[in-house]
């Protein structure tokens, strides 16, 4: 199928804009790819959205003590309990290094639920150090190219 045919959704929460940045250059390198790409904030969308799409990214940050964005704890909730056999997903997020073993868990935490749903992870857990600089921007570059060509297979 030529990307030019494919729709992805990528959902984002972000408190200070790191992570809405993040969920842009995906956006733009999607475009780039001819893919048609609908971007929405966590709280304004349902997880059963996914189904509409070929293609889904979430782009979360983390919060106190690794934990998941508030505002997105129902999407969360309720992702668990959506059939996506062989839909592919992508996660990546920023989160700050300072945390240590807490960095961008959000991301392991989502992988974990949408384990739940029959999709499949496509690429790594891109994390990300607060605001995207050059080489987080070849990161998700590459994440879209694995996420286009798994879901091409
Ligand atoms: C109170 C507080 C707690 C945080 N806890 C974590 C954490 O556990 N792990 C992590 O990777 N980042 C943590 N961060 C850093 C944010 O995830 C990081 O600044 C991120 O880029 C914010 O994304 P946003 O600009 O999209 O809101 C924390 C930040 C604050 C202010």
């Amino acid at each position: 199928m030529p990307a030019a045919n494919l729709t992805a959704q990528v959902v984002f929460a972000t408190i200070t804009g790191n992570n809405e940045a993040v969920a842009d250059i995906l956006v733009e390198e999607l475009e780039n790819q001819g893919v048609s790409v609908k971007k929405s904030e966590i709280s304004q969308t349902e997880p059963e959205e996914l189904q509409d799409f070929d293609l889904g990214f979430v782009v979360p940050y983390t919060y106190d003590e690794g934990s998941l964005p508030d505002e997105g704890l129902d999407y969360f909730d309720d992702l668990a309990d959506v059939a996506l056999p062989d839909f592919t997903y992508a996660l990546a997020g920023s989160g700050d290094t300072f945390y240590g073993d807490l960095y961008c868990l959000a991301l392991d935490s989502f992988d974990e639920q949408f384990q739940k749903t029959g999709a499949k992870r496509a690429g790594e857990l891109t994390r990300i150090n607060l605001y995207p600089g050059d080489q987080d921007r070849e990161k998700l570059a590459a994440l879209v190219q694995a996420a286009l060509a798994q879901v091409q297979k």
